[in-house]
């Protein structure tokens, strides 16, 4: 985490006016809608959703600002066990971010049976200690009532199994796509943040860098309606976001040149499509997203490079920003 509260910071709810602000995560097993769960508390799209799991590489935060408090939430990659040298980097990542948040939501789909992976992840999230968890049961829009009280019951009987007596800190149900109790779970976790003066500007939804976004676009947009063929083999990183120079017409337009890495010259072809067609509608795409993004128009440069296993290479793990 790039930006922590100063000790300085901490202090009474008197001191800042009533006012919270901390950190929290998401966890949960892959696709159990925690990106779209921090789009709708956040308002407006910054994490990449999907229908396959782990699409989310990065670490991003939105942001939830309410008139007496902030909420830094961060998204995490699928927590899962390893099964690749990315998939342990990616729950290195994991750790690294529990032990600094200030409350932990732990999704749970209302409409799947509580499993061996969400039972790993419970227990995983009990040992980081001390963190209030709140149990989010996610999707309720794709159950009846009855089926939801049977879930909330499960998961409550999970809370006790890992946690003790006391169980989690709360359980609420929420669907992000129909915005029921949206608004709730973003009270209960600020619950849970320290007094503390905003930690930042007002309107900031998150503190990712441009070209990580940017990436995210492009990548979106790449695997749309090729994820059964390579939901996890694609890399995507900016090489560069530059005024383009040159004559008068051309400087409100920003170059923004990108590299997609894939690991076979098969999944090269697929990205590119015949005589490039692909590509093309990728790169389309992606630009409408960046536009919106920067709010200036862009010449969108992409370049499909095969880098051979680069899940499995810890080199080409560094150097794709892993
Ligand atoms: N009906 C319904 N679908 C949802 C809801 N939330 C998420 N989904 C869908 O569930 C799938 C997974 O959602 P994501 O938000 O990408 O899940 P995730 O936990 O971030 O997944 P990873 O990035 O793989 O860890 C997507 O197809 C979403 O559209 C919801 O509230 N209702």
């Amino acid at each position: 985490m790039t930006k922590s509260r100063n000790k300085d910071q901490q202090g009474t709810d008197d001191q800042y006016g009533g006012f919270h602000a901390g950190f929290a995560v998401l966890a949960g097993r892959p696709n159990a809608g925690k990106s779209t769960l921090t789009n709708a508390l956040v308002g407006q799209k910054v994490a990449i959703t999907s229908a396959k799991p782990q699409t989310t590489r990065h670490t991003i935060r939105g942001i939830v600002h309410r008139e007496n408090f902030q909420l830094i939430l961060v998204d995490t990659p699928g927590l899962h066990r390893p099964r690749t040298l990315l998939g342990q980097r990616l729950n290195d990542l994991v750790a690294a971010t529990l032990s600094e948040v200030d409350a932990i939501g732990f999704c749970l789909p209302a409409n799947e049976k509580i499993g061996p992976g969400d039972r790993f992840i419970a227990k995983q999230l009990a040992n980081v200690g001390n963190k209030p968890i709140v149990a989010l049961v996610t999707k309720t829009d794709l159950v009846d009532r009855q089926a939801l009280t049977e879930q909330l019951l499960a998961v409550a009987q999970l809370g006790r199994e890992v946690l003790g007596a006391q169980g989690w800190a709360d359980i609420v149900p929420v669907s992000a796509a129909d915005g029921f109790q949206v608004e709730t779970v973003s009270t209960v976790l600020a619950g849970f943040m320290p007094p503390s003066p905003p930690l930042y500007p007002d309107g900031e939804l998150t503190d990712e860098p441009v070209a990580v976004m940017v990436a995210e676009l492009v990548r979106e947009a790449a695997l749309e309606g090729v994820r059964d063929e390579l939901p996890h083999s694609l890399a995507v990183v900016v090489e560069e976001i530059i005024p383009r120079e040159g004559r008068a017409e051309d400087n409100q337009f920003l170059d923004v040149r990108v590299n997609l890495y894939v690991e076979r010259p098969s999944q090269k072809a697929i990205i590119i499509g015949r005589a490039g067609s692909r590509l093309q509608e990728v790169g389309s795409a992606a630009r409408k997203g960046i536009e919106a993004l920067l709010g200036t128009r862009i010449y969108l440069d992409l370049h499909v490079k095969v880098a051979k296993d680069w899940q499995r290479d810890p080199k080409q793990l560094v150097k794709l920003g892993f």
